[in-house]
């Protein structure tokens, strides 16, 4: 099967032009000749061309190679990408030497071997085809990073707690210092995470996640270090692990609690030597890796179980970050619960809603075991369950958790009681505060200046 590549010839001589072409056009499918210079600048600006193959002499008699060198400048100034081959009739020392400088790729004395062009060609196009590649990955490279250090993975809260926390990264992501974030599931550690390498000096390298609840016994030395071709049986190709593709940038070990023993002698080491091996091989790889864990356990407790060991604890918590429950920091509620609204009525395109006060008392009081990541799928859930401008208490389906879910109270406290009722009757009418107001026997305004008084 031919190669798709784009060839451009350039000799004045038509029977050298006519034979070039039929030799290359056996292996390449875009194959062009021109006799004449002056076509030259339009061929390449209306093409990029892998390969140009150039004659040196234009003008008869002329042995200078002066033409060709111009005709060079000419081709690298408009793609420097463009890989040239010079054809010429005399070989001359200095006149090669010169046309390298400018950036010829390679050099053929006339009459050429069919072969040795061929193969000159071929690894020009390589060559030229790996240089796109690398350019292609770079870009796509810095697309994704830029979408991922987007201002949407922001930290929202002005909690004191949340402050600290801000403060820690602060102090943290200019060092080279292992950090460990703790703290209940949907708290915010991956954001915590990405904040300290977007804060860091290795922000534009890469920032790798790893779940290391997700990964199985079996794979896991292949999946973090890598393997050689061959290693086990599924090991079809060279791999490159996780640690090797983080090298240089951040790498983010998720749940690290749920490692067994065995995995963590395995892990402890490579973080203590700096150094990684694949799977099959005997050569390492030195790394250059700021590691970041997380875990929603009490990795002190799990040492004094002997369920973790404590020389790999020591050497992932150099610093330690600990993020508080929601409810430890209900503060951030709102600004939390408008945050997500923002985002969730333009998903949705529903503009105009609100949540309104007595509906965000009632977000303060629940106690989110699920945390932010539970108040955001809450705040989705309302915005698409909500049918008119305001937000109510029943589009959250919240978890029955306090006394008025639970239907309980053990108070015969009066205030207490009211609020009870009130906040019973408003669930069971799902929000509808005219038909709570009724069953209660009082008005819309007596309804809400209660609710005001009880915070509700
Ligand atoms: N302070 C915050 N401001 C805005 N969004 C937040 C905040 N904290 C968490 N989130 C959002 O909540 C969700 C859960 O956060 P994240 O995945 O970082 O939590 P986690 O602690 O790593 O959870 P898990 O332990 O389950 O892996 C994400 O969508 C994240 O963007």
């Amino acid at each position: 099967m031919k190669q798709k590549a784009k060839i451009l010839i350039l000799d004045d001589d038509n029977y050298v032009l006519l034979s070039l072409r039929i030799l290359i056009e056996q292996h390449y499918t875009d194959v062009r000749g021109i006799n004449n210079p002056a076509q030259l600048e339009t061929a390449l600006q209306e093409n990029d061309f892998d390969v140009v193959v150039l004659d040196m002499n234009f003008m008869a008699g002329d042995t200078s190679g002066r033409d060709g060198l111009k005709y060079l400048r000419q081709i690298k100034e408009a793609n420097p990408k463009t890989s040239v081959l010079l054809l010429t009739a005399y070989a001359e020392i200095d006149l090669a030497v010169e046309a390298m400088r400018l950036g010829a790729f390679d050099f053929l004395v006339k009459p050429w071997e069919n072969e040795k062009l061929l193969a000159s060609i071929k690894t020009a196009f390589e060559l030229n085809a790996s240089a796109r590649k690398i350019e292609q990955l770079e870009s796509g490279k810095s697309v994704l990073l830029q979408e991922l250090n987007a201002p949407f993975h922001n930290i929202i809260g002005d909690s004191p707690a949340i402050k600290q926390v801000f403060r820690q990264i602060d102090k943290v992501a200019k060092t080279k210092a292992n950090v460990l974030i703790t703290g209940e599931n949907g708290t915010g550690k991956e954001l915590v995470a990405r904040a300290i390498h977007n804060a860091s000096d290795r922000a534009s390298e890469i920032f790798l996640n790893v779940d290391m609840g997700a990964i199985s016994e079996s794979l896991f030395e292949s999946e973090l270090f890598g393997h050689k071709k061959g290693a086990f049986t599924d090991a079809r190709n060279d791999r490159m692990g996780k640690f090797e593709a983080a090298n240089g940038g951040t790498l983010f070990l998720d749940e690290i609690g749920n490692l067994s023993l065995p995995l963590q002698a395995k892990l402890l080491r490579v973080i203590q030597e700096q150094k990684v091996t694949r799977v099959g091989e005997n050569k390492s790889t030195d790394l250059d890796i700021r590691l970041i864990c997380a875990t929603n356990a009490q990795l002190e407790d799990m040492v004094k179980a002997e369920e973790f060991r404590q020389d790999l604890l020591f050497r992932i918590n150099t610093i330690e970050i600990q993020l508080p429950p929601l409810r430890e920091r209900t503060e951030d509620i709102p600004l939390l619960a408008n945050h997500f609204l923002e985002s969730y009525k333009q998903k949705y395109k529903k503009t105009g809603l609100y949540v309104p006060d007595y509906v965000i008392n009632r977000l303060i009081k629940y106690d989110w075991p699920g945390n932010i990541r539970e108040l955001q799928h809450a705040i989705e859930r309302a915005v698409i369950m909500c049918d008119g401008k305001q937000l109510q208490v029943s589009d959250f389906n919240l978890k029955e958790t306090n006394e008025a879910e639970s239907g309980t109270l053990n108070s015969f406290n009066l205030d207490d009681l009211e609020k009870w009722a009130i906040e019973s009757a408003i669930k069971k009418h799902q929000g509808n505060i005219s038909h709570a107001a009724q069953e209660l026997g009082l008005s819309r305004g007596a309804l809400y200046r209660r609710m005001e008084k009880h915070g509700i």
